[in-house]
């Protein structure tokens, strides 16, 4: 409940059109109970009125007719009105939810990301809010309708007869329980079939996004069978669906049916004894048939309000979560040097273990720096600390002498460019990845800043050059091309500080000796950190820091550690001698 009050905030600012959607609503329901009326009219008045002139009866039966054609026509008019107005305004509202949830979940820490699988955020934002929507086109105004038409029903029915009513008022709570009956299993059946549904895409969207993996272990046969599994749940939950449906469904016009015969029954007496018209039975059935429709609606209504409110306590859960509070939002906006000290620093992503202890370091402008170590010794982890993306826990970071947490994080982020082990490219040109969708940076920028890195001939090259398509991910690019824009991308946005991580790890070694160049280029003015696994690549670092389980276990030049012969030797053995 409380969900559902929470969501109907939402529809506030919409208020006015809402109470429009409510009147429209109760016209609705007005011209909808006209027709039995009018016909009941005709029939009564005109049709079996042996009384009146033949031309009377007839003109009378035209008229019934053109009230009988404005009545229906009005149904249709109401009744595209307030179609159109709810779907605007459930489109509108869940268009606010979606965004507001969007705008929320670019604000969470990477912490966030870490604990929650991304196909689970994209369900929140794109699915649940599918459901909510539901909720405000087919519930909010419509149960209004229905429970009108509802109580309409029942007064127009005692107002044409009070005792034909209530000797088959018996039939009303029969109906009503077989239509919940129905809904309950039906219900039940349906949430089978949604689990179902879902195990089948979840698996088939983990499969197909591993099939080179798939392929080259062939594991056709196993997918085959695991799928067959999934699959055959969801035909099971079908099925039972199916019986519930084949059951029920004949079951409840059955019921409806028996209703009208006792309807006739009892109103045949009254016709003979009477006190009834024709009119009057036809009428009265016509109601019967209208008091079935919101019956039914509003049964289905109780399983969307159960979706929202599931579906709403996912959102506002996510609409909950913490958003990063790091740094301060007028905090220092500029990086005047560059110069990066780890002062002490621990941090762990979790709370089972430490990932970096007790760190001391220095990264200074004007030389090339690098940090070397095994994998998971907690290289990448230094980088994130250092672009605010995770906080530390104890010690200090400072950047030219002030705590990282006194930056504007997203001045500090454009300060620090990064690039990443794991490049990830979006949809559309390469021209618009280098330079991630600034349009206000030309073409002629973004070749300036691949000409930089040494790499422009080798996108020049490619078929469409600047203008090649990515789709997905970056599928069709090589694992090498990728780190070549992440490269071109640092460089064109003129930072102070250049962190690459593995930047150069799929690149051969031709045009790796063209980005060292370039690199060595860079350091002369701006910090430049070189994470690196293989050593070649940082031998001419004027610092070189080495990483072992989470601590600075040596530093110096690729001379000075190698006489050392410590880890680094250690490392380089390993690498060159073997
Ligand atoms: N988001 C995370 N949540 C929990 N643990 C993490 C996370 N990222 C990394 N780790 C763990 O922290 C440790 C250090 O990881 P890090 O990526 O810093 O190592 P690395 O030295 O860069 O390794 P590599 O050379 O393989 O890139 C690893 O044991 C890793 O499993």
């Amino acid at each position: 409940m409380k969900q559902l009050l929470r969501l109907l905030k939402y529809a506030k600012p919409y208020m006015a059109l809402f109470i429009i959607a409510i009147l429209v609503v109760i016209s609705l329901t007005f011209v909808t109970l006209l027709p039995p009326q009018i016909v009941r009219s005709a029939v009564n008045n005109y049709i079996t009125n042996d009384g009146l002139p033949t031309s009377e009866r007839f003109s009378g039966i035209f008229k019934m007719a053109v009230y009988f054609i404005i009545s229906t026509s009005l149904i249709f008019v109401f009744e595209y009105i307030s179609i159109l107005i709810t779907t605007y305004l459930g489109g509108k509202i869940v268009y606010d939810i979606r965004r507001d949830l969007f705008r929320h979940v670019l604000k969470l820490p990477m912490s966030f990301f870490d604990k929650h699988p991304s196909g689970q955020i994209t369900t929140r934002i794109a699915n649940d809010t599918q459901n909510v929507m539901e909720f405000f086109t087919s519930v909010v105004t419509s149960v209004f309708n229905d429970l009108f038409l509802l109580t309409g029903v029942i007064i127009m029915m005692l107002s044409v007869s009070k005792n034909l009513f209530l000797n088959i008022s018996f039939v009303f709570p029969v109906l009503i329980v077989a239509m919940l009956l129905f809904r309950y299993f039906d219900l039940k059946a349906y949430r089978t079939v949604r689990t179902s549904i879902s195990k089948v895409n979840a698996y088939l969207a983990e499969h197909i996004a591993g099939m080179p993996v798939v392929k080259l272990f062939n594991a056709e046969d196993f997918e085959r069978k695991e799928f067959d599994k999934v699959n055959k749940d969801l035909y099971n939950a079908r099925i039972k669906q199916m019986y519930v449906f084949a059951i029920f469904r004949p079951t409840v016009s059955t019921l409806y049916r028996l209703a009208i015969a006792a309807i006739i029954w009892m109103g045949a007496k009254y016709i003979i004894l009477r006190t009834l018209n024709f009119g009057d039975l036809y009428a009265f059935i016509a109601y019967l048939e209208l008091f079935m429709k919101p019956l039914e609606d509003l049964s289905e209504k109780y399983d969307i309000i159960q979706n929202t409110v599931a579906s709403a306590e996912k959102i506002f859960t996510l609409m909950d979560e913490e958003e990063e509070h790091f740094g301060a939002e007028n905090g220092k906006r500029e990086i005047e040097k560059g110069v990066v000290e780890f002062k002490n620093v621990w941090f762990r992503y979790n709370e089972e273990r430490w990932i970096l202890k007790d760190i001391n370091l220095k990264f200074e402008p004007g030389k090339l720096i690098a940090v070397v170590g095994e994998t998971g010794a907690g290289k990448t982890s230094i980088m994130n600390l250092v672009n605010g993306m995770y906080r530390l826990q104890k010690g200090k970071i400072l950047i030219d002498n002030l705590e990282l947490e006194k930056y504007n994080i997203h001045y500090l982020r454009k300060n620090i460019s990064a690039v990443p082990q794991d490049v990830v490219l979006f949809s559309g040109s390469l021209l618009d990845n280098v330079r991630l969708f600034h349009k206000e940076i030309s073409e002629e920028e973004v070749i300036e800043a691949l000409k930089k890195v040494y790499v422009w001939d080798l996108i020049e090259r490619l078929p469409k050059g600047l203008k090649t398509e990515i789709i997905e991910r970056g599928k069709g690019i090589s694992a090498g091309e990728r780190q070549l824009i992440a490269l071109a991308r640092s460089v064109l946005f003129d930072a102070k500080i250049f962190i690459l991580d593995e930047a150069t790890s799929n690149i051969d070694v031709q045009t790796e000796e063209r980005i060292q160049k370039a690199v060595r280029k860079l350091s002369k003015e701006k910090t430049v950190v070189m994470i690196a696994h293989r050593l070649a690549t940082v031998v001419s670092a004027d610092v070189i820091f080495v990483i072992h389980d989470g601590k600075v276990v040596e530093k110096g030049t690729h001379k000075e550690l190698m006489k050392k012969k410590g880890m680094y030797y250690k490392l380089y053995e390993v690498q060159f001698k073997k």
